[in-house]
């Protein structure tokens, strides 16, 4: 699955769970971990387990973060929440500990409640050892679908601060977008947390998707559009990448491997890009 954008929600906030499905993000995360106080948790837990059983939720995918491994109340938050079906269970602070850990609590409750789903995971990579560790991590589950990269923690946990420019980030990101490529999972970049700043949101995640990631977190629905926009395809990039399979078809027929197309050489890794492009717009509905 490739999603663009994710769309926080604190999961102690009805008006906001209510919304889930019209709001036109590609993905949603009702979240129990740090949007919520310590003092909601356990409200929280309920309301998103109800949302999630009750709400119509179509043509959205809903996942919820629950509380890290080291907390108190990540094993509530599997045993309430599996049993309604979400389509994944956002990690954070991943570690191989941790997933393999939430993973063997997570098959027990779908067993235990037949629920015949096999919940997704989406780990947020938050830490330094998290960055270091990245392989392994990746490597400690087959339901592993997405790596988010969470830059407030990562900043905490590194002590450094976090700017508008992000230049403290881009070895995480550069690490991150690159191991989830290589295994071929989606690559979300972290939350731009300042709301107003159109234009930051924009430059920035230009700049997420010129390195490989494939979408974003968003904490507000007022993002989602600059993202969705930067993250599907131009329908300048659309025309041209049909005429590119049009014309490599041509030159298949005439046994020509290579040909070039305004003056540049088109050969298959050309042509790969060129469908993906063609493919990533059909899939947003931009082309028939
Ligand atoms: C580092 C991390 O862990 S990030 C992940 C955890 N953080 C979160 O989940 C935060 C989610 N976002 C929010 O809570 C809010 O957007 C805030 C606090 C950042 C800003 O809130 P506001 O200033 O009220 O935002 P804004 O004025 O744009 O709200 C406009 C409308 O959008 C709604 N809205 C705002 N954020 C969201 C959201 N994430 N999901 C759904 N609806 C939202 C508001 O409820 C409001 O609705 P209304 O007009 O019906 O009252
Ligand atoms: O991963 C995220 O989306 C946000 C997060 O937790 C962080 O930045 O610490
Ligand atoms: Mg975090």
């Amino acid at each position: 699955m490739s999603r663009r954008s994710l769309l926080f929600m604190p999961g102690n906030n009805p008006g906001m769970l209510t919304s889930a499905d019209c709001l036109e993000a590609d993905s949603i995360i009702f979240d129990l971990e740090d949007a919520v106080s310590l003092k909601e948790k356990d409200a929280a837990r309920i309301l998103v387990r109800e949302a999630l059983s009750f709400l119509p939720l179509q043509g959205v995918e809903v996942t919820v973060r629950v509380n890290p491994l080291d907390s108190p109340y990540w094993k509530e938050d599997l045993e309430s929440i599996i049993p309604a079906e979400p389509d994944g269970i956002v990690i954070p602070k991943a570690s191989v500990e941790s997933v393999q850990t939430m993973v063997k609590e997570i098959e027990r409750l779908e067993e235990a409640h037949q629920t015949g789903k096999k919940t997704k995971l989406l780990l947020i990579i938050e830490s330094a050892m998290g960055l270091i560790d990245l392989r392994n991590i990746i490597e400690s589950s087959d339901r592993i679908d997405a790596i988010l990269l969470g830059a407030e923690d990562l900043s905490s946990d590194m002590g450094i601060k976090r700017t508008r420019e992000s230049k403290e980030i881009e070895y995480a990101r550069y690490l991150v977008a690159t191991a989830a490529r290589a295994y071929r999972i989606d690559a979300l970049d972290t939350p731009f947390t300042d709301i107003d700043d159109v234009e930051g949101l924009e430059g920035d995640t230009r700049f997420a998707k010129s390195i490989g990631f494939t979408g974003r977190l968003a904490i507000n629905p007022r993002q989602i559009v600059t993202i969705h926009e930067v993250f599907s395809p131009t329908q300048e990039e659309i025309e041209e990448a049909q005429i590119i399979l049009n014309e490599a078809e041509e030159a298949e027929k005439k046994g020509l491997g290579v040909f070039s197309y305004k003056g540049k050489m088109v050969d298959l890794p050309v042509i790969k890009r060129a469908e993906q492009i063609v493919d990533s717009a059909r899939k947003w509905g931009l082309v028939r």
